[in-house]
């Protein structure tokens, strides 16, 4: 599988977002997170930054939904040109209603479980989604330290991805570093968060370079 790297904007800049997105030309998604307080204790930012960043980049956003209402908003960041919109299985209500929306919306439709939520109970709804995202952090903050006890749940995600034909992309989320991304690489992800270990560094797309070939190293 092709890694792909998603570099988080919420460790980027916020006065000067354009010129964050085009210091990562190499990055193959710019990772958005939305957080309102409710679901997570941070806010962060919105639809109006969603959209002004479409227009300032080509390189597609990977909207990562942390609210409270995934229900009634997700569809709106598809409509607002994001690539991909992930939404959380504990908040969402009508989980197959909007990952379907999302879909005919023609954005890409993810599910992200938090680091307690089990996988297997999803397993029904691997045919609604393009994506799966599993935090290895807690979600809200960025530069948490990743959570090594996860790499059991990415094997177990990838064995139930590959037994549903192995269409969907597997994503990590949290804590991803020049360290940890060749352990969630070799338990079976194939797309990587990194926030803190992108935009923390002197030269944001040589790190992702460096993050993409470790990550190749590790993947089956
Ligand atoms: O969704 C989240 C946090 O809730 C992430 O996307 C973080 O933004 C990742 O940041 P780092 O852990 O890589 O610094
Ligand atoms: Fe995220």
């Amino acid at each position: 599988m092709a890694v792909q790297i998603s570099p988080s904007i919420l460790a980027a800049d916020f006065a000067r977002l354009a010129d964050e997105a085009a210091a990562v030309p190499n990055a193959d998604w710019l990772h958005v997170d939305v957080m309102d307080y409710h679901f997570v204790p941070n806010l962060t930012l919105g639809l109006p930054v969603v959209e002004a960043l479409r227009k300032a980049t080509a390189t597609p956003l990977d909207c990562h939904l942390m609210i409270a209402d995934p229900d009634r908003w997700a569809p709106a960041y598809a409509e607002a040109g994001a690539g991909s919109v992930t939404i959380h299985a504990e908040a969402a209500k009508a989980p197959v209603r909007t990952l379907r929306e999302i879909r005919s919306l023609g954005a890409r439709a993810g599910l992200a479980l938090s680091p307690a939520t089990a996988v297997e109970p999803y397993e029904d709804l691997l045919g609604e989604i393009d994506m799966l995202l599993l935090m290895t952090v807690e979600p809200g903050f960025g530069g948490q330290k990743f959570l090594d006890i996860m790499l059991p749940k990415i094997r177990r995600a990838r064995a139930l991805i590959e037994r549903h034909g192995g269409r969907i992309w597997l994503q990590v989320d949290g804590g991803v570093d020049a360290e940890t991304i060749g352990r969630c690489a070799e338990a079976g992800a194939d797309v990587f968060v990194a926030g803190s270990a992108v935009y923390g560094a002197a030269d944001p797309a040589a790190a992702i370079d460096a993050l993409r070939a470790t990550a190749a190293s590790q993947s089956g």
